[in-house]
């Protein structure tokens, strides 16, 4: 009988679930949107126990379609949208609140305090982020100071906070195991990432009692056997968890120094492996863990880019303009240009390299003679001007200069957008075989733990090119099309 690994791949939009074969291959998919909340100007948040009931919906479905059964699976590995904040009632397991999504600013005034006291550079040497309401340990403190009777309950160990990973871990081993991996706890502004362990003074100066954080495993080992309740009767082994931006990295197979990834989901975000040295950045860049695997603790520099896919959702749900995110490509690709419209599409604000969490969205350029093609186009090349700043803050840290980009992401599906990604980048952009990079990558560690795989090398030979795109674009056009956009950034900047 077959043997796969389960990936589960929550995102911010949507969860799925997928089976991978030992030679790496997709055997089957399973995907599931859910709802996303804007109670407030800036907040975006989900429900935890939906998000769980998708994971569910998605891994029956999977098993399902493909008639294979749960006792097949030899692991499972798990990758999720990262900084999302869950506190649950450790008794109940029940969430508080909402979860807090990453792209939410409600605690940009807990920021601001933070950063009126200075506290920014104790921050950045101790996790290597910044402070900003895109990371955990603001939106917990959030979240004990605004709900009822939270921090007396936090004070006395009744609840567990959570990223989404140790979420659904918590969910498959039927409420009984509370830990987290190296990736995630990096994310959290809470956890020093040069000594591995929880921080306490962060702790005390956010207030975040420590008996509510998770253990910090590594990313890929035996955690948790499943609940056979919560897991269609069975025991399987979860053994693999990493963030979804640090499981792309691992999933391209970026495990040399210096290779990098972009990976174009509902964000955007550019990870380069820096090895076992935490590089410390001067441009805006973070400095954050790749991966604790076989006793040695990886880093890596990201950029990250708030939104990018999202930007295209907003098209088709916000402005009803597109029908289907795919209709973005065929309409770019019937206009020869934007026509000067540039899109800035800073809904909650902007991260590399600005890190301005007050800027919201602007559109320049507009005439009597832009049409819907044009805006379209505009929007989605906002997703390269963007990754270019990326890159340019990339290569100023690391000193490497960039020679082609591996992509990944749903975004990655539209050829109009990664042709225009290699012209205005001035690199070829490469597109692997298998897009759903993410999964794979959490698939690899799972897989690595249990000996489904054995080593790494096997998994660099697998890495396939499915197309590269090469720069066709002159330097004079080029130029000209990312000053426009440098002084549409400048001038949404200054509208506040
Ligand atoms: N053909 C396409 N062109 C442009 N954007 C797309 C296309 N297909 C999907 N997207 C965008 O990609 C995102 C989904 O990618 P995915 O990797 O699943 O994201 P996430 O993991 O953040 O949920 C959505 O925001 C969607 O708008
Ligand atoms: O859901 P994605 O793929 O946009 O990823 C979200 C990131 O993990 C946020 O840091």
């Amino acid at each position: 009988m077959a043997k796969y690994v389960l990936a589960i791949d929550q995102g911010t939009t949507s969860s799925r679930a997928i089976l991978f074969n030992q030679a790496g291959e997709i055997c089957g998919i399973a995907k599931q949107e859910f709802r996303q909340y804007f109670p407030h100007n800036g907040w975006v948040e989900h429900d935890a126990m939906e998000i769980w009931s998708s994971v569910q919906t998605v891994i029956a479905e999977v098993l399902q379609q493909h008639a294979v059964s749960a006792s097949d699976m030899v692991a499972i590995g798990i990758t999720n949208q990262r900084e999302t904040t869950v506190i649950w009632d450790k008794h109940t397991g029940i969430p508080i609140y909402h979860a807090v999504v990453w792209q939410s600013r409600q605690s940009a005034p807990i920021c601001q305090q933070l950063q009126d006291a200075g506290l920014q550079k104790l921050f950045k040497d101790k996790t290597g982020l910044l402070i900003d309401p895109y990371f955990s340990g603001t939106k917990i403190k959030w979240l004990l100071d605004h709900v009822e009777g939270a921090r007396e309950k936090a004070v006395n160990g009744d609840l567990m906070f959570g990223t989404i990973d140790s979420w659904l871990v918590f969910k498959l081993s039927g409420g009984k195991v509370h830990i987290t991996d190296y990736t995630n706890a990096s994310r959290t502004l809470l956890y020093n990432i040069h000594e591995l362990q929880w921080d306490e003074d962060l702790c005390e100066i956010l207030a975040v009692p420590t008996a509510m954080l998770p253990d910090v495993k590594s990313s890929s080992e035996v955690y948790a056997m499943t609940d056979p309740a919560a897991f269609f009767g069975e025991r399987v082994p979860i053994a693999g968890i990493a963030g979804d931006q640090q499981a792309a990295l691992f999933g391209q197979a970026c495990f040399e120094t210096g290779m990098a990834k972009n990976t174009y989901g509902t964000g955007c975000f550019m990870l380069m492996n820096t090895g076992e040295t935490a590089v410390e950045s001067a441009h805006g860049l973070l400095t954050t863990i790749a991966w604790g695997i076989d006793g040695k603790v990886e880093y890596a520099l990201e950029g990250s880019i708030f939104v990018a896919g999202s930007a295209i959702q907003w098209l088709r749900d916000g402005l009803g303009v597109i029908e289907h995110a795919a209709d973005s490509q065929w309409l770019s690709s019937s206009v020869t240009s934007a026509d000067g419209v540039y899109v800035v599409p800073a809904f909650v604000g902007l991260g590399t390299p600005h890190w301005d969490s007050e800027a919201r969205g602007a559109v320049f350029g507009l005439t009597r003679g832009t049409s819907k093609a044009h805006f379209v186009r505009a929007t989605l090349e906002s997703l390269a001007y963007q990754t270019r700043d990326v890159v340019a803050a990339m290569e100023a840290d690391s000193g490497i200069s960039l020679k082609k980009l591996r992509v990944d992401g749903g975004a990655t599906a539209n050829d109009f957008l990664l042709q225009f990604q290699a012209d205005i980048l001035n690199v070829p952009v490469e597109r692997p075989h298998v897009l759903e990079t993410t999964a794979l990558g959490a698939a690899y560690l799972a897989g690595l733990a249990v000996g489904f795989w054995d080593t790494r090398a096997t998994l660099t030979q697998r890495w396939r090119r499915d197309r590269a795109f090469s720069v066709q674009m002159a330097e004079e056009e080029r130029a000209g099309l990312y000053r426009g956009w440098q002084t549409a950034v400048a001038a949404t900047r200054a509208f506040k």
